[in-house]
């Protein structure tokens, strides 16, 4: 990570885990281990239906909430759906767009990516683009071609004005829930091409301030070596950020790097 020109970024993910009852508990727990951690964003995405329960109980903190998808529709017959501006009016700052889990079970192609992206812009949500490749892509040597044509989609008809609310994940996806972490050296070469891809796209400047993060079986071990890449600038954190002392260590780890 780079503090002078970034933000470091600590997202949790919590897919479809946890209950609006235990939040309470865990951010009581989760708060004051955080706290020292006073240069990092820290981020906790639950499902749809904790998002007013986790603003609730971290009310009091510099955490913040997003949510883990969005309908790119604006409003309208979508049954079931969450609009961005649904998740803007009741306060989420943050979005992860293109998770492989959506793409792979539900769908979700480069197109409907870039839709979401427009569509959390358009409401002022911060969209955390998901991009990464299967170990099959990774044993054919495609990687960094498959991440920049993800994120090329992903961005298009972004303008630069925009770009500074965006955060990228890289996510391999055999990486993820499996223990099999990228090494240090593999997560920063394609943190360091998707910066390369946007340092094309809109300058340097542009480039140097996006904070591009690391998924993918992240936990208190490996999180340091990660985190101290220069291009990796924080953890999009799924199994590990549903127990707020394993969470509170990656945090504690990336503020550590800050100093
Ligand atoms: O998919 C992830 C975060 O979005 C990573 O999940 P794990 O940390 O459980 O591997």
């Amino acid at each position: 990570m780079n503090r002078k020109y970034r933000n470091t970024v600590i997202a949790a993910n919590w897919k479809m885990n946890m209950l609006p009852s235990k939040i309470k508990a865990y951010a009581e727990e989760l708060k004051p281990l955080a706290a020292p951690a006073k240069w990092c964003d820290i981020v906790i995405c639950p499902p749809f239906v904790m998002i007013p329960a986790a603003q609730k109980a971290f009310r009091d903190s510099r955490i913040s909430i997003g949510a883990q998808n969005l309908n790119e529709n604006e409003s309208g017959a979508y049954t079931g759906e969450v609009s961005s501006e649904q998740l803007s009016d009741l306060g989420a700052h943050y979005v992860i767009i293109g998770h492989s889990e959506r793409r792979q079970l539900f769908g979700e192609t480069d197109i409907t990516v870039n839709k979401k992206v427009h569509a959390a812009l358009q409401a002022n949500l911060r969209p955390i683009v998901c991009v990464g490749e299967t170990a099959q892509q990774r044993e054919m040597n495609v990687t960094e071609e498959l991440v920049t044509l993800q994120l090329k989609a992903a961005l298009a008809g972004v303008p630069a004005t925009k770009m500074r609310r965006i955060v990228v994940a890289y996510e391999p996806i055999w990486a993820i829930g499996t223990g099999n972490t990228a090494t240090a050296a593999d997560a920063e070469a394609v943190a360091a091409s998707i910066r390369a891809v946007i340092r094309g796209l809109y300058g340097a400047r542009t480039a140097r301030a996006i904070s591009i993060l690391y998924g993918g079986s992240m936990n208190a071990k490996n999180a340091f070596e990660l985190l101290s890449q220069p291009d990796v600038d924080g953890g999009l954190i799924g199994g590990a950020s549903l127990v707020p002392a394993d969470f509170a260590a990656i945090i504690n780890a990336a503020n550590q790097d800050a100093i």
